[in-house]
This record gives C-alpha cells, structure tokens and sequence, in this order.
C-alpha cells in the first residue's frame, strides 16, 4: 500500500520505517527540514532500538521523506502523526493538529481518487469527526463519506522500545467512519494482525480516541496508587515492593506497572493525564480521582528531597543526582522527576552534580548551574549525599566509596548493598 505519514517525530518516525518494513511505500512529510534530510540520508532523527537499521534499509527504496504535502496525491492513507501538546491551562492544544489538516487538505484538492486519513495522535473524543475532518472538508473540497474517508488509530508504543512495541502490540484498536476505512486498515496492518498475542479493535471513531487517554490515565492511576501504598508502606516500616510483589500475584491486578518510587514523568502521561481531566470538566464531569493522581505523582520529588534533609543539611552541601531522563532507555527528560528534584535541592541552597548516561546535553541549557559528571562514580564524589532518580541498570551495584558522606536516598529501587553506606533509605521501601 502507498502511505503518507504527516509528521516525523518519535511516532511518525517509528511508524514509517516499520511500515516500509512490513513491505509498504511510505512517505514522511516533516516541516523540519534537518529531519527529512537525516531520513533521506538513511538515518535515525531518533534514537529507539532498532530504528536506524530498518531506516537504513528503507530509505531511498520504498521509504523517503519530503516537506512538500502534495506527496499525499500518490498514496492511499495519510497517517497524521503531530504533536497535541498541553495549552497552559493543562488543556489539549490543538493548534498544529489544525494547522497540518489544513496543509493535508489542501494538498488533497488536487487528488481525483479517494483518499483516507488517519488520526494517530492523541486526541479527545470529537476532535477527529468535529475539528480534522470539517477542516479537510473544506481545504480539499471533498466529503467525508465522498471521496474522504476518516479513521482514528492510536499509538501504544512506549518511547525505547518503540519499534517493537509498534510491531507487536497487545492491541490494534481502529475506529472508522465506514466499512471501507476499517478494511483498508486491516489490509495495511495484516502482518501484524495475523501474529498471536495482538488483538484487534474495530470501534466507532470517538471510542478509539478515549480508548487510547484510558490506557494512559489507567496505566498512571496505578503507578499513583502504589506510590501511594508506598508511602503508606514506609510509615508502617514496611516494603512496598515486597507487599506489591504479593498484591500482583492476583491476575485481576498484574504484577507490571507495579514500580513505586518517584513517581511517572515523560511526553505522554503528564499531558494526557491533564488534558483528559481538563476535557472531562469542559464536559461538565469533576475528574476527582485523576486529580488525586496527579497530586499523589506531584507529590513524590519533594518526599524524596525531604527524606535526604532527614539525615544532610542541605544548604551548602554538595549532593549527586543519578539520572536525568524520565525513564531508562532515552535521553527524553520532558517532565522528568529528576528536574523536580533538582529544583527542591537548589531551593534548599544545595549544589546539585548530576550524572545521566545520555540525558545530559538536554539538561544542560536548562540548568546551567548544575555541574554534569561524566560517569556516575565521579558525580559520587566527595559528595554529602545522593539521590536515585532514573533507574538506569548501570546504577546497579555502584561504588560509593567516593562519596565525603556515604547517604543514599533511592527513589528507583536499583541494587544497592547497604553495607556499602552509611545510610540507604527506600522512597517507597
Ligand atoms: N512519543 C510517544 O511515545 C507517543 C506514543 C503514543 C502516542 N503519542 C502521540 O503521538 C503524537 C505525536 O507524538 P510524537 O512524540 O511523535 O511528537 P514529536 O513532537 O516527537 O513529533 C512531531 C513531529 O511533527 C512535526 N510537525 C509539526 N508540525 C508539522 C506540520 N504542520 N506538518 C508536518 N510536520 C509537522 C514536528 O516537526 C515533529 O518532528 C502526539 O499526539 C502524542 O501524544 C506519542
Ligand atoms: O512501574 C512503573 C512503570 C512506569 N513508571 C514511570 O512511568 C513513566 C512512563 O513510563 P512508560 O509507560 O514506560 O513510558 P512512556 O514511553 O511514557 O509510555 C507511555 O506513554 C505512551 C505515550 O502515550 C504510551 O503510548 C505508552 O503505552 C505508555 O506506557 C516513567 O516516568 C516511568 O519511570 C513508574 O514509575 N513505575
């Protein structure tokens, strides 16, 4: 099949080079030029497991990229992958979703075949059928139903682990204006679809946009609830871990997703989280329970800095940060825990060193009084005291002997051996 995919970033991106690998002729129309250039030379603008092998193959075969929309006149589908990033009240902005339909519906106008668009960003119920599909009514001069078909697919996938998390999913869920939407769909994702273990769900356009805020808000209720049970753990001197291990025995509740510590970061939780809470009162609904699991996530930075005030004075001490990205695995710090942490030591006049194996050039401009080691043995050094934030396998059995006070707090749970410290305190444990 012929495939359009509007947008290049870590979506778009993941989603062209393994369509082009399940044998599809893709196109990636990116405003950024340094992006298209990068795909064209065959490689990765991201970095995700298994991306630059499948770009390298691809590209300039049946993979390209380009910054002219009127490429959509030559395939199928159109993928619109852009960003649906957070107004400043914590609302879904949805300025650039309109800005790209526009570009797409523009292009369409001049296509004589029938084309679909599909809708793979997060987005609320009715943005698909009430805001992208009237704004390429008008742009292309075509109807939903006659000549334009509609469909909403979101994304799963997790960042570092994208490509596989893209070529088997749990769930391929598809939700479409018409019968013919759905089977071209179908078509398009065969190979994924004929694997064991990937189910697929054909739904009406404005479940398949909840379904996918569901999942995150479900996915992030639950990390809140065993922080929550953590913190209740370490005041009864017990191990959450220990306890959760029990509680996920029960297969009604799964024992993944059951990390309690500092709490859920990154481009998606945080955004979707707000923006479903933001959407629900627009509706008229008061999302009680998601703002409490917002305020529990909140919360969590701060209990860890306090924790280490327990046993350092803070104010004028020298204190380690380990980690910096939201989560093992990529250098993505968009609403990492760690930054929030870094910010309640400042506060506390402490001078914050921070080691991440791959995050540090992203939080440099961002805090530049911070001073950035090279490995996590020298940011230990001579240090008063230190905090896990990212749980980083190579954190695991670190040397702490380089430190001036040996006082761990952990808000990760790495491997640690306590008999190496002075003091080593759990967040949650
Ligand atoms: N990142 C994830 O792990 C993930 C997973 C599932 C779903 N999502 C959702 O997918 C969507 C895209 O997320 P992302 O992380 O890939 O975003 P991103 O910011 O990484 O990439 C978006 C790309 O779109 C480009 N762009 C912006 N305006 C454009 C325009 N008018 N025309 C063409 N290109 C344009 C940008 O230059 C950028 O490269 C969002 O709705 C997000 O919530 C993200
Ligand atoms: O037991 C756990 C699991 C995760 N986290 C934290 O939760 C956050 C999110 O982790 P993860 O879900 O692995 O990363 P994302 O790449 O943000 O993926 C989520 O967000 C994507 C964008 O919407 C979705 O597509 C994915 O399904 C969804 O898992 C990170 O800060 C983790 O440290 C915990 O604290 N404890």
């Amino acid at each position: 099949m012929h495939v359009s995919i509007v947008g290049s970033g870590y979506v778009g991106t993941t989603v062209a080079a393994c369509l082009a690998d399940l044998g599809h002729e893709v196109v990636n129309i990116e405003i950024d030029q340094e992006i298209v250039d990068t795909i064209n030379a065959g490689e990765a603008p991201i970095h995700e497991s298994g991306l630059a092998e499948r770009i390298a193959e691809h590209a300039g075969t049946n993979l390209r990229a380009t910054t002219d929309y009127a490429a959509v006149r030559d395939t199928d589908v159109t993928f619109l992958c852009l960003p649906t990033p957070q107004a400043d009240d914590g609302s879904l902005d949805l300025a650039i979703m309109r800005a790209g339909s526009e570009s797409l519906g523009r292009a369409l106008a001049a296509k004589a075949d029938d084309h679909l668009v599909v809708v793979k960003s997060t987005v609320l119920p009715g943005t698909t059928e009430d805001v992208v599909g009237p704004i390429l009514e008008d742009e292309s001069g075509k109807h939903v139903g006659d000549g334009l078909e509609l469909a909403m697919n979101p994304e799963f996938l997790r960042m570092g682990t994208a490509v596989m998390d893209f070529l088997e999913p749990d769930k391929v869920v598809v939700g479409a204006t018409s019968e013919d939407a759905a089977t071209t769909l179908r078509e398009l994702y065969a190979p994924i679809l004929s694997r064991e273990g990937t189910d697929l769900v054909e739904t009406d356009i404005r479940e398949a946009e909840l379904i996918k805020y569901a999942n995150n808000a479900f996915l992030a209720s639950k990390v809140s609830l065993v922080n929550e049970l953590g913190n209740i753990a370490t005041e009864y001197g017990a191990d959450a871990y220990e306890v959760l291990a029990a509680v996920g025995l029960d297969d009604r509740i799964s024992e993944r997703f059951m990390r309690s510590g500092l709490g859920w970061g990154g481009s998606c939780f945080p955004k979707d989280v707000d923006a479903l809470r933001a959407g629900a009162r627009e509706q008229g609904y008061d999302p009680a329970l998601l703002d409490a699991v917002v305020a529990v996530n909140d919360a969590q930075p701060r209990r860890l800095v306090d924790s280490l005030a327990t046993h350092v004075d803070l104010e004028g001490a020298r204190i380690t940060v380990l980690g910096l990205s939201f989560k093992p695995g990529t250098d993505d710090i968009r609403k990492s825990r760690a930054l929030d942490v870094i910010e309640y030591l400042q506060d506390r006049g402490a001078t914050v060193v921070a080691y991440d194996p791959v995050a540090v050039e992203n939080v440099r401009p961002m805090y530049p009084d911070v001073e950035y080691a090279d490995s996590a043995v020298d940011a230990l050094a001579d240090a008063d005291g230190a905090v896990v934030a990212t749980d980083w396998p190579e954190f695991d059995d670190l040397a702490f002997d380089g430190m001036a006070q040996r006082v761990v707090v952990d808000g990760r749970r790495i491997d640690v051996d306590e008999a190496d410290l002075d003091v080593y305190e759990g967040l949650t444990w």
